[in-house]
């Protein structure tokens, strides 16, 4: 089974993936947790090139490029043999966030976003949650946390809640994979609701 989390910066998306492998390994399934970009060496490559390079480096269109990039061989590398070998794949991002960051909030891009996923990518997961938080929660969140912000998470209020409006979009566009969580609460309430929803 591949499982996907998707959701704006800062909603809890990493604990919640991180609590649903831990929960479905104790089950006695085996789990491959991963994430988006990154997954596998060549992707985690990439990753530092997007998420670690100055404010305006790439445009949105260059962007939809490099994640796609990277999604391709995190695909190749790490989600295909997990998948085949019969263990379930967690991963934090997928396309949808391709779909919300560079196909709507960034620019209106969704027409190439499409054709690149079907030219170099063609699946989805089978599950996908997206975990709906108030855009002002996830940066209070992320204000606690401390450290860096990635050069997303440095876009701004306006920009995070342009995205929750995109990832709540996803799930009236692909209502048989993708489930709305309400991320509000503590993180085990949350996971009680995922678990639900599984
Ligand atoms: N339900 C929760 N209530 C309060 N704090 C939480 C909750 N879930 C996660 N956190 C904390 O909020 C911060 C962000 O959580 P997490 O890394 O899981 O989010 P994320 O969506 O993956 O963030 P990013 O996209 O920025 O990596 C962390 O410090 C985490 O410990
Ligand atoms: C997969 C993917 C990611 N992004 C953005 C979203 C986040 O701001 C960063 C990744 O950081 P995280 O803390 O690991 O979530 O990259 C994007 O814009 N497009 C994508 O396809």
């Amino acid at each position: 089974m591949f499982i996907s989390f998707e959701g704006i910066d800062g909603c809890g998306k990493s604990t919640q993936a991180r609590l649903l492998a831990d929960a479905l390994r104790a089950e006695g399934r085996a789990v491959v947790l991963t994430r988006e970009p990154g997954g596998s060496p060549g992707a985690e490559e990439i990753r530092r090139l997007l998420v670690e390079g100055a404010g305006e480096r790439w445009s949105a269109e260059t962007e939809c490029l490099l994640f796609t990039a990277a999604r391709r061989d995190h695909l190749e590398r790490t989600i295909r043999p997990a998948l085949a070998a019969g263990q379930t794949v967690v991963t934090d991002r997928f396309a949808d966030s391709t779909r919300v960051y560079q196909g709507a909030a960034r620019g209106d891009l969704r027409a190439l976003v499409d054709r690149m996923h079907d030219l170099a990518i063609g699946v989805e997961p089978d599950l996908t949650f997206v975990i709906d938080l108030d855009p002002a929660t996830a940066l209070g969140r992320g204000i606690a946390r401390g450290g860096a912000e990635d050069r997303f998470e440095s876009l701004g209020l306006d920009f995070q809640r342009r995205l929750a409006q995109g990832f709540r979009a996803l799930a009236q566009e692909f209502p048989a994979r993708v489930r709305l969580i309400d991320g509000s609460g503590v993180a085990d309430d949350v996971a009680a609701r995922i678990r639900a929803a599984l």
